[in-house]
């Protein structure tokens, strides 16, 4: 596993042999590449994307869950005890998002996406056999390393695997399982809160999902770029074979070639030094760095905008307010981020990320902005950490949950789902590490938005909670408008590069406009990848 496997009888000699210029074959190539996903394609994204499911159900079914355990535990828990099984998961998911990528570096997407299966169903069975406070903390403890690694590998493979045209549709299904996963746990939740060890039920469900993934992974294969950049070209051309309509031999070793050229391994004689390389090379090489300050920066919008605070604490927010069934509240906004999430799947890839994030930001900073001022009207106290009003609903009432729902909307068409995007930014050989740096800023976030948000609220009263919240948004829109290029309709080789020299703005919107009329069959008029504008850059930054 160690050293990097010997290569195939498909030597990279064979493939440089080709005529790599002839017009016709790079149309062909682009018309292959972007034709609609196989089927095996969509079953290996459909079984992928039940990571996303787990994130969401694992995080989603917590809140219920607490409130039907009563004490089944050995003990009625206390506020922190309720905490600290909450946030587990989540510290959890933290600790292995940072592994995760250079593990999926050196040992495989698809190895390390079963492993975390392993670490879902351990996590649940402790759980469900849980008799005291820190056993069920060790099994969320456990689930929540699950999470972290599926959070990351399954975006990841989804990425590699889609065909240009349609990876951000793809990689949103991963995100439609989180969105769903988490309506589901809610919804399940609300059904069992008042059955015996209703909760045992709900993390037992929790099961059968990763066996599914776990079972079904064994009899397929890893992506062919990972397998390309482990020199096993063999095996890759014949996963390019059953991933690409029309992939003929020579555009296989075509596709090969292409990616084994822009795509350096890492220097190393051990897995620990390659790591380390690849460490060094995310921070040192510009590119590099320029696609972990998006990657990184968006996933910290995403966080430090204050969704979960809404995911995790809208009963408590709406029964403040002086609405009674806190529960439907929940669903009305798990529901929302889900119906949207699946907008945002039909449109990703035509309208483009960047504008997605450009029109769902400002809503959510004019929807807050509503909901501090509205705050500012309502009469609320605070009693031991949860806010009560007196009397009934005011109209102020129903605008902050109107525009809260409108947030959220504005959430889901956008920052809630193009942050994972992440690995198309990053070239293959550090995609793990950067993507391992991305996603422990979500959790990070995550947990640093849930762990003060109640604190918030009582120190800095609601309105300066969400005025806080609005603030930082605004800030996100100016980041999001100097930095982040478009990338969609690119193939992964073309994103990497783009990076080169700048962020590339405008050469990006550019690109994308013509990939996107790009018909299938550009009959001869595609350019090398358009890489070598961008070759003169690579040169000058690599001196
Ligand atoms: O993309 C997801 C999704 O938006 C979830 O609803 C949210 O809870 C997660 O934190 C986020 O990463």
């Amino acid at each position: 596993m160690s050293e990097p496997a010997k290569q195939d009888e498909l030597s990279s000699t064979d493939v440089d042999g080709l005529d790599y210029s002839s017009k016709d074959s790079q149309s062909e190539m682009i018309a292959m590449d972007s034709a609609k996903p196989t089927p095996l394609v969509v079953v290996l994204v459909c079984l992928a994307s039940i990571s996303g499911f787990m994130f969401g159900y694992d995080t989603g079914y917590i809140s219920s869950a607490l409130v039907s355990i009563g004490a089944d535990l050995g003990k009625t828990l206390t506020y922190g005890e309720e905490e600290f099984i909450t946030a587990a998961t989540s510290l959890g998911a933290l600790i292995t998002s940072v592994v995760a990528g250079p593990m999926a570096d050196v040992f495989g997407r698809k190895p390390v996406l079963m492993f975390s299966n392993t670490l879902f169903i351990v996590g649940a069975i402790i759980q469900c056999a849980a008799e005291t406070v820190w056993t069920m903390i060790a099994g969320r403890f456990v689930m929540g390393f699950g999470v972290g690694v599926g959070s990351l590998i399954a975006p990841l493979f989804i990425s590699e695997l889609a065909p240009s045209r349609f990876r951000g549709r793809l990689v949103i299904l991963n995100c439609m399982g989180i969105t769903c996963g988490q309506l589901i746990a809610y919804a399940i939740g609300a059904g069992l809160t008042h059955v015996d060890n209703g909760w045992r039920i709900q993390v037992g469900l929790s099961i059968i999902p990763p066996a599914i993934q776990l079972a079904a992974f064994l009899f397929l294969p890893d992506t062919p770029r990972y397998l390309i950049s482990k020199n096993k070209l063999e095996k890759a051309a014949k996963v390019i074979a059953r991933t690409h309509h029309g992939a003929t031999a020579t555009l296989i070793q075509m596709k090969i070639a292409e990616i084994q050229s822009i795509n350096s391994s890492l220097e190393g004689k051990n897995v620990w030094q390659r790591t380390w390389n690849g460490i060094k090379k995310i921070h040192t090489v510009p590119s590099n760095f320029r696609a972990l300050i998006i990657a990184c920066g968006l996933q910290g919008i995403q966080q430090f905008t204050g969704f979960n605070s809404l995911m995790y604490f809208s009963a408590t927010i709406f029964k403040a307010i002086g609405f009674d069934n806190s529960t439907a509240v929940s669903i009305i906004v798990s529901g929302t981020n889900f119906l949207m999430t699946i907008v945002a799947f039909f449109i990703i890839d035509r309208v483009g990320r960047r504008k997605m994030l450009l029109f769902s930001l400002p809503i959510m900073m004019i929807s807050m902005i509503i909901c501090a001022i509205g705050f500012h009207y309502v009469d609320l106290k605070f009693e031991h950490h949860s806010v009560k009003i007196e009397g009934g609903v005011s109209n102020w009432g129903y605008v902050i949950m109107v525009f809260m729902i409108v947030y959220v909307a504005g959430y889901a068409v956008g920052i809630g789902n193009v942050p994972w995007q992440q690995s198309e930014l990053f070239p293959q050989n550090v995609r793990g590490t950067g993507a391992s740096y991305a996603t422990a800023t979500n959790w990070s976030g995550s947990l640093v938005i849930s762990a003060t948000f109640l604190t918030m609220l009582e120190n800095i009263t609601p309105t300066g909670t969400f005025a806080l919240f609005a603030a930082l948004t605004a800030v996100s829109i100016v980041f999001v408008y100097f930095v982040y290029p478009e990338l969609s309709n690119l193939a992964l080789e073309e994103t990497q590069n783009l990076l080169k020299g700048g962020f590339n703005i405008k050469e990006s919107l550019a690109l994308a406009e013509k990939r996107k009329h790009q018909k299938l069959s550009p009959a001869g008029s595609m350019d090398k990848l358009d890489l070598e504008h961008i070759d003169e850059v690579q040169r000058v930054e690599s001196a």
